[in-house]
């Protein structure tokens, strides 16, 4: 299976990103600069943390534009697994390519540190190798974190079972807990904590390398490939 990580300029957590599936995961990955305007070969894609474009005028709003973001948007729609991690859940947002939008966290100030969170949907191709309801620890840092949507949105997140993960305690202000939602489809996740950075015990948490593990999973379970 091969991965692609793209790189916006400002993004900062690519390396991160590339590590956890070279190295804990040991599955095919390359970088791709956000320049660049196709994405074939590659059967899942990987939008990392950063501050791209500087985070001005809104975190995302800049990158949206970039020419690789056309083929991030082919890729959603035949199905490939598109994870976009903090600035790249903001990218994801942005682009429209999940409903909501980011707000700067509630007490305005940057949040790092380990957190709790839930695991609400257990049967996304991101998070079949959790259990139902398991409670894992996931680092978080940013501070553009406070998901919000309308109450429309929300209604319908929550009847198509899109909250995938919650906080185990409200950090930033989101609506409902909400650290991590899919689109309708399911093969688009966001989430801000950094699953790239929980791939190995000696980072504190090795519980992040579940969600790459189950996206392998479904991918050979769909191409019938079973060892
Ligand atoms: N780690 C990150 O991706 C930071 C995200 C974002 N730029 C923020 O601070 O909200």
């Amino acid at each position: 299976m091969k991965f692609a990580v793209i790189v916006f300029p400002g993004s900062n957590c690519d390396l991160d990103m590339y590590h956890a599936i070279q190295d804990e995961l040991e599955e095919e990955v390359s970088y791709v600069w956000h320049d660049e305007t196709s994405l074939e070969g590659f059967d899942a894609i990987l939008l990392p943390g950063g501050f791209s474009y500087g985070d001005y005028l809104r975190s995302g709003a800049i990158a949206k534009f970039s020419p690789i973001m056309k083929a991030v948007k082919e890729a959603a729609n035949v199905g490939k697994p598109i994870l976009g991690v903090c600035n790249g859940f903001q990218v994801l947002l942005e682009a429209g390519l999940l409903p909501g939008a980011m707000r700067r966290n509630e007490k305005l100030t940057f949040i790092c540190k380990q957190v709790g969170l839930k695991v609400k949907n257990q049967k996304t191709m991101f998070t079949n190798s959790y259990g139902e309801g398991e409670t894992i620890t996931i680092p978080v840092a940013h501070g553009d974190g406070n998901y919000y949507c309308d109450e429309q949105t929300l209604d319908r997140l929550k009847k198509n079972n899109q909250v995938v993960f919650t906080y185990s305690e409200n950090i930033n202000g989101s609506i409902e807990d909400i650290a991590g939602i899919t689109n309708e489809q399911g093969n688009v996740l966001g989430m801000m904590p950094h699953p790239e950075r929980a791939v190995d015990i000696l980072l504190g948490s090795a519980d992040g390398l579940k969600l790459f593990q189950s996206i392998v999973k479904h991918w050979r379970k769909q191409h019938a490939i079973t060892t």
